[in-house]
């Protein structure tokens, strides 16, 4: 169920508002290469998403938190909030076409617009071989991992036009064969959008992580030495959604450090 969207004090609001409030404020912050940017992050609740979404903010960027469960949003607004960061947020389960819209409702309902989508929501529900996938099984990895930032990415199009950037997060690892060819296919998606939305001035790019140190790794990571850290990742984003990264677009960029090498 859908509950109110709680503001901390530097609240969303329309964007002539939000622009006369920052005027205010913006003084001590005007040196934050995201000030006034506005970013959705899907999965932050946890991880790798966390760990983007915080940053983003830290930067200046008004960040939109959304994950599954709504006490774990409730609980990342009110942790990131308390640090003073501009944050909202609301439940999207990514492979659910009325979550999507929801999310896309409140971005533009506080925001006006977005800049930043940021796809982290990923799953893989089996640990196993390729062929041993069952027809569910497909199905959910290729909706939530693949299906879904494109969707969601059409949905927010005509707000982020001239303004726009997308990020996604493929991973390659061992007995996770479905996963991978999802994946995949997010490595050729980024080509694609990136040549599709070029007119429009929106770049797509990928962040291809190694073995970060998540719940989601716990599966397939066995040398602990060797596992970054979200943070690890955050700081790419943070670049690549910044001005200096204007000229960026239709890459897969590693932060993988000796992962590759094991
Ligand atoms: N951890 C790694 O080693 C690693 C490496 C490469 C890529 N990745 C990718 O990075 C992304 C984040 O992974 P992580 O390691 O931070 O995992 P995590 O399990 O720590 O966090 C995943 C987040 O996504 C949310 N989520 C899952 N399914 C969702 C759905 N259907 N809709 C909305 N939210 C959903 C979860 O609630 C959680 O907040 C994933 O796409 C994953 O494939 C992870």
């Amino acid at each position: 169920m859908f509950r109110p969207l709680t503001w901390g004090w530097k609240s969303f609001l329309p964007s002539a508002t939000l622009l006369s409030m920052r005027s205010i404020s913006s003084v001590a912050n005007s040196s934050l290469k995201l000030v006034n940017k506005v970013a959705v992050v899907t999965g932050s609740t946890n991880g790798i998403g966390f760990s983007i979404a915080r940053r983003l903010a830290q930067d200046g960027a008004h960040v939109i938190i959304s994950s599954r469960k709504q006490q774990n949003v409730d609980q990342v607004v009110d942790i990131l909030q308390r640090e003073g960061l501009s944050v909202a947020g609301t439940v999207c389960h990514v492979g659910k076409a009325e979550d999507r819209e929801r999310l896309v409702a409140t971005a533009l309902k506080h925001c006006g617009g977005v800049d930043f989508l940021v796809c982290t929501a990923g799953v893989n529900p089996l640990v196993g071989s390729t062929l041993g996938s069952s027809e569910q099984v497909w199905d959910k990895i290729l909706s939530v991992n693949v299906k879904a930032p494109a969707l969601l990415l059409s949905q927010l199009l005509p707000h982020m036009e001239n303004r726009g950037l997308l990020i996604c997060f493929p991973f390659q690892p061992q007995k996770l064969g479905a996963y991978n060819v999802s994946k995949t296919a997010l490595l050729g998606l980024t080509k694609t959008l990136a040549v599709e939305l070029a007119p429009k001035n929106i770049r797509v790019n990928c962040l291809v992580p190694g073995l970060i140190k998540t719940d989601f790794s716990r599966v397939v990571s066995t040398e602990k030495s060797f596992l970054g850290k979200p943070e690890d990742c955050a700081g790419l984003v943070s670049f690549l959604c910044s001005p200096d990264a204007s000229y960026i677009t239709g890459e897969n960029i590693v932060v993988a450090g000796f992962s590759t090498h094991l």
